[in-house]
């Protein structure tokens, strides 16, 4: 048996461990600090075993994923340093910086011991084990960043596992994935964070704010209801290319102001025109960072057995609904049902079924 040990079992640790699980001569090991942690693993049927030892989870394992925050990965290497593990090992990591943890990897100077840095270019705003599906990392990125140094035996031994994620493996230098990830993602979730604080001050004098804000500003700002602690570390971690990327953010307000203070109306439309010409030819079908978001409206106006009939119509078809929400449910005006769904693939299955049994699907 190929034993795999999981170091926290959270949104990532615990979709990893769903990937593995079951598949023919694989065991999951799971790993908490917490005893009740340890207990809902086993129960949630997310790995085989857990436990809160960590000499007992890692001694003997073929490969170890550390899936803690960011700022969490140098003690656990430290103390998986303290430990004899099994010759041959691959020590692995998810977190979303990678410079840092590969000098953290240089540790682990046993013989036979390989660390190798991921980053499953994948995941959402929620966390915790009970966020984790085996879908997670499916059409995604999965970034390695060995170093020159690592054998490339070991390499193929770790992409052959994650084989199992259906991501799609890239190798990555670390230095280029922390500036990338840094400008694609980091800013993005402090954007996000700034902007929905900003409208939460607004909201205190009016709350209309909130009201009008339902729908459009809720999804694009998505991103910042993010878990605060795994952000934490991120942004600390990766805080100096973050400093430039903000100054770089100051400059392009800083244009705006520029064009709203001159009423250069010409400006404004060539800053949208330059915009939407990068933005159109980004890909569209592959999952990014920021996942999508994969929803459709129906109107439901009879909505007590229609709801019930649109979940078995779609089930039936092997549809997998993610949500299912009635966003308007009085008694004066129309209910509309909030579907949402894992993938591309399935949205288009389900507007195409939706349309097929009467119920037209909007956006
Ligand atoms: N959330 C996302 O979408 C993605 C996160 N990552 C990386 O994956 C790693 C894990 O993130 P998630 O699975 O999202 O987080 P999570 O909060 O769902 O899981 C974190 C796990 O670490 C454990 N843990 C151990 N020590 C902890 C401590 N001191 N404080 C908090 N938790 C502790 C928790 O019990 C939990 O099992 C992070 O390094 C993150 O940067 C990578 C890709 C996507
Ligand atoms: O919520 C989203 O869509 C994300 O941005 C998910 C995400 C978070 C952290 C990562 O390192 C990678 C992906």
């Amino acid at each position: 048996m190929t034993k795999i040990a999981i170091f926290g079992v959270g949104l990532i640790g615990g979709s990893l461990a769903l990937c593995f699980k079951g598949k023919p001569g694989l065991t999951v090991v799971g790993h908490s600090v917490r005893e009740s942690s340890v207990a809902k693993y086993v129960a949630r049927g997310v790995v085989d075993h857990a436990t809160t030892s960590m000499r007992e989870a890692a001694e003997d394992a073929d490969f170890i994923f550390l899936c803690v925050p960011v700022g969490m990965l140098e003690g656990y290497l430290n103390e998986l340093s303290q430990f004899k593990l099994k010759k041959g090992c691959i020590v692995t990591d998810v977190g979303s910086t990678k410079v840092s943890v590969a000098s953290c990897g240089r540790m682990l100077q046993q013989e036979g011991v390989t660390f190798i840095g991921g980053h499953p270019m994948a995941g959402g705003e929620r966390s915790g084990v009970e966020a984790a599906s085996s879908y997670l990392f499916e059409n995604a990125y999965y970034v390695l960043t060995p170093d020159p140094s690592t054998p490339q035996r070991e390499v193929d031994k770790l992409t052959q596992l994650l084989k199992h994620t259906n991501a799609h493996i890239v190798h990555v230098n670390a230095e280029q994935h922390d500036e990338i990830v840094g400008a694609i993602s980091h800013l993005p979730h402090i954007i996000a964070v700034a902007l929905v604080n900003q409208i939460s001050r607004c909201n205190e004098s009016d709350p209309l704010y909130s009201v009008l804000a339902a729908g459009g500003f809720r999804d694009i700002t998505r991103i910042a209801s993010s878990d605060p602690i795994v952000w934490r570390d991120i942004l600390i971690n990766n805080r100096s290319i973050l400093l430039k990327l903000l100054q770089d953010w100051n400059e392009e307000t800083s244009a705006f102001i520029r064009l709203l203070e001159e009423e250069d109306g010409d400006g404004i439309a060539r800053a949208f025109q330059e915009a939407g010409a990068f933005r159109n030819q980004l890909p569209e079908r592959r999952k990014g960072m920021i996942h999508s978001l994969y929803e459709c409206y129906v109107d439901v106006p009879d909505h007590p057995g229609i709801i019930g009939k649109i979940a078995t119509e779609l089930g039936n078809d092997r549809i997998n609904l993610s949500n299912m929400q009635i966003i308007e449910s009085r008694a004066d005006i129309p209910g509309v049902l909030r579907m949402s769904f894992r993938t591309q693939e399935d949205l288009d299955l389900a507007v195409t079924k939706l349309g097929q049994i009467g119920y037209p699907a909007h956006f």
